[in-house]
């Protein structure tokens, strides 16, 4: 070190200016006058800010343990991290230290922000992607330790932004991976992981139409910020919820998790590899890993489970509003418009049926009122509502066109989590019934409608593999085909399916044993000779009910839900195979993929319009380089992107297309 003093002295400045960059400064004489300007003036734009007292008390319960708080929301709205601190603030619980992506760090906005308990952070740790910056990963791993070892609370936004679909995004590991080690290294005794999360009314801070249409992204600016304020206080918002689910120990999330198998359906890209292994067999977090690099994957899968774990929970109890039902039910039932007397009854419907997967709903009130209701907040360039005076009813009509329908869908993917499992098996039912959304708006007599119970699980597990990136789908620690065959029973209790065992006669079912057999042996599974025989069990058959109107009603329900999504992901893969003869920059081929998806709506081509949507073809190229059917590299100053030539591609590709497009046709 002494022999290059100037280095140092040159890296000591560097690191301070970085470190002054950083840190937060909070004034709890700040807060208190924010916080007392907030609550007079937010009923200015919001009709109210729904919290759960009960929820509120177990927060304040847990923060009084001596142990740091981590509070993870979700993120919807630069409304977010304003509520949590107000929140906190008048259940007396003490603020969080927020980090801030240095995109935030705008001129006298960012003086505020510190004093609130913003910290401000790279959104990439590494300005140049091929280069790790060990120095600024060491300061920034450093500062949030000392604050943790110092008991202060931290907020982050573990999705890394908000999201442009309304669906969560996959949680970034980043920023949690650093309380994880704060505890592994003794830090921390211990500490409180609070999910929290947002339901809005109505969208505050802009749609992400343009950005869905394929226009950048408007950067964040003082004049930007101003304008966007004004604009947020001459206008309204209805009601915000938020809710925070039961903060529970990272101690006890850990010691847990040793003791089970996590089998994600992504895992976490480990060091020095670019894209995720599907072959490996995950190892449980028990297993004793000798060297250091299995104990850094074992750390990641930890640090993976936990934050899917969070945005599962986060997910799971965001309560819909009543614009979200609307926009959903318009979007997967009534996409060619609804009177209002059969649109109330859905209303009626869909809260039951939310109720039956334990969710909660934001609002409350007749039917009626609340359909009228949402759709003022809506508004009419989303939702148009005629009186027809022949039927002596109103009538209301989601406007399905570019880009209007991207925002209607944002709405709508606030439900559309909660039915994503059953979505999927609905689609893979249609597949392997042989039948397609077509079939079931009419009559499906002489189309086979008897399914195999092995076969509609492996297709619905398939289905997952390639949609992973849209949501996450079970708990970790949870089997995807356990999960799945309890919901496939479900089916069957609400008479969609009904059983019927080796109704194909012994034949077909000795020739399915054989089948699966040769898998097992092919993957090389360790079936002993017992075992073997004891699973010596005949094919499971299900009839398909389609002959019932309601029953073809509700899989064309179910099947609308992912629908929009399956599109984009059969567009990506047909659009794969025509364009990705030669590898090409990855800007010029989402551009001309977006351009492609779009004409093709234009043209009447697609079935849901809002499958061209931006954000979903780029979370769908994504997917298939996670698969590794797609390669992605860094040039010289491009990314490039190419058809992996390590399996069959463009079979894998082609099945992928088929396969979706058989239950869209
Ligand atoms: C009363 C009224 C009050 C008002 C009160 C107002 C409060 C006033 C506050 C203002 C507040 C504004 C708030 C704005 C809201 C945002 O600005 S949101 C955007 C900023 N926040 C975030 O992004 C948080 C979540 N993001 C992360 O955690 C990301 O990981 C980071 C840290 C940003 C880095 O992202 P990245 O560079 O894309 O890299 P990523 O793949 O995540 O991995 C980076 C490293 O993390 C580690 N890592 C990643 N995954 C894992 C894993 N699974 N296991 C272990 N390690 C892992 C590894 O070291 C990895 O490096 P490699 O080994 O792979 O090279």
């Amino acid at each position: 070190m002494d022999a290059f003093p100037k280095q140092v002295a040159l890296l000591e400045k560097s690191c301070a200016n970085t470190m002054n960059m950083m840190k937060a400064s909070v004034s709890s004489f700040f807060i208190k006058i924010t916080a007392w300007f907030l609550t007079k003036y937010l009923s200015k734009f919001l009709r109210s800010v729904q919290v759960c007292r009960g929820q509120m008390m177990m927060v304040k319960e847990a923060s009084k343990r001596n142990v740091p708080m981590i509070y993870l929301p979700l993120h919807r709205s630069h409304l977010d991290y304003i509520l949590v601190t107000l929140i906190l603030w008048h259940y007396d619980i003490r603020a969080p230290f927020v980090a801030a992506g240095d995109n935030m760090n705008i001129p006298f906005f960012n003086l505020l922000m510190r004093w609130l308990g913003g910290f401000f952070i790279r959104r990439r740790l590494d300005s140049n992607r091929n280069k790790k910056d060990i120095v600024y990963r060491a300061l920034l791993h450093e500062y949030m330790t000392k604050l943790l070892s110092e008991g202060e609370g931290l907020e982050f936004f573990i999705e890394g932004g908000r999201t442009r679909t309304g669906k969560s995004m996959i949680p970034k590991g980043g920023l949690l991976s650093v309380v994880v080690e704060a505890f592994n290294e003794n830090e921390i005794s211990d500490a409180y992981i609070v999910p929290v999360t947002f339901s809005y009314e109505k969208i505050i801070d802009g749609n992400y139409c343009q950005e869905q249409m394929g226009l950048p992204k408007i950067k964040e600016t003082f004049m930007g910020a101003v304008k966007a304020i004004f604009k947020v206080f001459f206008n309204t918002y209805g009601s915000v919820r938020v809710d925070f689910a039961q903060p529970f120990s990272l101690k006890e999330f850990i010691t847990h998790a040793k003791t089970l198998p996590y089998h994600p359906i992504t895992l976490p890209t480990p060091p020095g590899r670019h894209s995720l292994d599907y072959g490996a067999s995950y190892p449980n977090f028990s297993s004793t890993l000798l060297s250091t690099n299995g104990e850094a994957e074992n750390t990641r899968l930890l640090v993976k489970a936990l934050a899917d774990r969070v945005v599962y929970t986060s997910d799971h109890c965001t309560a819909p509003m009543a614009t979200h039902l609307i926009a959903f039910l318009l979007l997967t039932k009534y996409r060619e418009g609804v009177y209002m007397r059969e649109l109330t009854k859905s209303v009626h419907w869909i809260i039951r049926e939310l109720q039956a997967l334990r969710a909660d709903v934001g609002f409350c009130g007749q039917s009626e009122d609340v359909i009228l209701y949402a759709q003022e907040l809506l508004g009419k360039h989303l939702v148009s509502k005629k009186w027809l005076e022949e039927d002596n009813d109103m009538k209301l009509y989601p406007n399905l066109t570019l880009p209007s329908v991207f925002e209607l869908s944002y709405y709508a993917n606030a439900v559309s989590t909660y039915f994503a499992l059953e979505s999927v098996l609905a689609v893979s039912i249609l597949i392997n019934g042989n039948l397609s959304l077509f079939h079931l708006l009419t009559s499906t007599t002489g189309v086979e409608k008897k399914v195999l119970r092995e076969k509609v699980l492996e297709v619905a597990e398939e289905i997952c593999t390639i949609i992973h990136n849209e949501f996450i789908f079970l708990p970790p620690c949870e089997n995807l085909n356990s999960v799945l065959s309890i919901l496939l029973e479900s089916f069957v209790s609400k008479e969609i399916l009904s059983t019927e065992e080796s109704a194909m006669g012994d034949e077909l079912a000795f020739a399915g044993k054989d089948r699966r057999w040769a898998d097992r042996l092919a993957l090389s599974l360790d079936v002993d000779e017992e075992e073997n025989e004891g699973s010596y069990v005949a094919d499971q058959y299900y009839q398909v009910n389609t002959e019932r109107s309601d029953i073809r009603e509700r899989l064309h329900f179910l099947v609308c839900i992912l629908g929009p999504t399956l599109e984009a992901h059969s567009m990506v893969a047909k659009f794969a195979l025509e364009e990705l003869e030669a590898e090409q920059p990855e800007e010029d081929f989402m551009k001309s993929l977006g351009d492609y998806a779009r004409e093709k709506v234009k043209a009447g081509l697609a079935l849901f319009s809002e499958s061209c949507a931006m954000i979903g073809l780029k979370s769908a190229v994504k997917s298939l380089q996670d698969l590794e059917i797609l390669y992605s590299y860094d040039g010289a100053n491009l990314r490039m992107l190419g058809l992996s030539e390590q399996q069959d591609s463009r079979t894998t590709l082609e099945h992928y297309t088929n396969l979706l497009e058989t239950a869209l046709s």
